[in-house]
């Protein structure tokens, strides 16, 4: 009988266990706002100007002095001299004295010596006067300046994947470059002898799933994929396409041969490239159990396992958690609580993830388990994400309420 895994970890202890052993340079770069969404910040930004920049009208209307206006209704109007109007984006001319007004369009700016501003609906015009018909307070309809925020403020923090909201967000406050982390560069490499590109399929063969999946995850996070295409199972084309991927990236995937057949060279290939070598074999998780962690020079080599659900899984799970700590990143998880419509079974002491469908029921999002294996891809398709079962339980409830961790 052949070597099983003998010590297996959960997926918490493998990222602890491997954390100080392997390096990944991180280069930082700077470039124009306009260009860097999707990239990771590399430290903190602050506003270059106050939010607003100036006092400004919430409405349309006319800048008073409070005090002129109080109790003015529109059985006992109010009017004011007219001193004519703000134009948007320029300064105002005029300042508003006893007794007088302007005109101010919403987000325009309010002239010095006013402290509120009536909507137009409330005013009525007449040659220079201005008759006011409804009393407001100090300050109403008016946005201070800065009180959203003040120059120098932290808007951004280290870490945080730049989305379109953010984008938005350092344009308006005037941030022209920022500090991004340069893209990791990640290789790929699917292994296995049935694994083709080549139409009609061969009898016995299949079509890649993983290395175009993987690529894609790898993309959607905001790394750069190098696909070093399928490799043969033969341990001199593996040791050549794993020795190309280390060099020329800053940790390399492989998918295939983790487990413990004849042909299951990753383990061998990954000692024989450079110290310390395969760290961990074996975690103690469902799909994904024969996932291999190695060290190459201090470089990471993940091996996941040929199954498609399984590669797709410890990617989501382990590799993504892995390397946001190690960057100080934070790759955004879409989680939501939902309730489980069927019970699931788990084997205790493993961890298990296992695929569900989101659908909405009665406003309330309802959970369906999707029964997989760990080869099934049809139904990871299906799929909307996950449930994760910790090790110390064993199986879910109907009706459980449960995380649900979106793809
Ligand atoms: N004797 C044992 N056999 C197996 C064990 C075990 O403990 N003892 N574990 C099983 C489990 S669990 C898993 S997971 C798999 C892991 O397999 P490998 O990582 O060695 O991968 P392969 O054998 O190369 O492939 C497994 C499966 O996936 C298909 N495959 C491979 N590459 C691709 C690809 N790029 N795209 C789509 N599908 C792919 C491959 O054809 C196999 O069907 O081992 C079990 N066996
Ligand atoms: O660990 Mo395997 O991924 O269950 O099929």
């Amino acid at each position: 009988m052949g070597e099983r895994f003998l010590t297996v970890y959960s997926p918490e202890e493998v990222i602890e266990k491997i954390f100080d052993l392997f390096d990944i340079d991180i280069n930082v770069i700077s470039i124009p706002t306009e260009h860097s969404f999707g990239y990771y910040i590399a430290e903190d930004i602050r506003s270059k100007i106050d939010l607003p920049p100036f006092r400004k009208s919430l409405v349309d209307g006319y800048a008073v002095k409070s005090t002129d206006i109080k109790g003015a209704s529109y059985e006992n109007p109010v009017f004011l001299k007219n001193l004519g109007e703000v134009k948007i984006g320029t300064k105002p001319a005029v300042s508003i004295k006893d007794g007088s007004t302007c005109y101010v369009p919403t987000g325009g700016v309010v002239p010095d010596g006013a402290d509120a501003v009536v909507m137009v609906e409330d005013t009525e015009i007449k040659g220079d006067t201005v008759f006011i018909f409804k009393d407001v307070q100090a300050t109403q309809n008016i946005f201070e300046k800065g009180a959203e925020l003040v120059k120098e403020s932290v808007v951004l923090t280290k870490g945080v994947r730049i989305n379109e909201l953010n984008i938005g967000l350092l344009n308006f406050t005037g941030v022209e470059f920022v500090q991004v982390i340069s893209p990791l560069k990640v290789g790929l490499i699917s292994t296995g002898d049935e694994v083709t590109d080549e139409h009609p399929l061969p009898y016995g063969k299949i079509f890649d799933y993983n290395g175009i999946t993987l690529k894609h995850l790898l993309l959607k996070d905001g790394f750069i994929p190098s696909f070093y295409g399928v490799v043969k199972d033969n341990a001199e084309s593996i040791k050549e396409a794993l020795k190309i991927a280390l060099k020329e990236n800053d940790f390399v995937i492989m998918t295939g041969g983790t487990s413990k057949g004849n042909f299951d060279f990753t383990v061998n290939t990954i000692n024989s490239l450079g110290k310390p070598g395969v760290i961990v074999h074996g975690l103690n998780a469902s799909p994904g159990k024969p996932t291999i962690f190695g060290i190459v020079n201090r470089k990471l080599v993940v091996g996941l396992s040929g199954n498609p659900l399984a590669s797709v899984m410890i990617y989501s799970i382990v590799i993504r958690n892995l390397i946001s700590k190690k960057l100080k990143i934070i790759i955004p998880e879409k989680k939501i609580i939902g309730k489980l419509s069927n019970q699931v079974s788990s084997r205790k002491g493993r961890t298990e993830f296992v695929l569900g469908r989101l659908k909405i029921e009665n406003n309330e999002n309802i959970i369906e388990p999707l029964l997989s294996d760990s080869s099934f891809t049809f139904v990871l398709n299906e799929s909307h994400g996950f449930i994760k079962i910790p090790q110390e339980k064993e199986g879910l409830l109907a009706n459980e309420s449960v995380e649900f961790f979106l793809w």
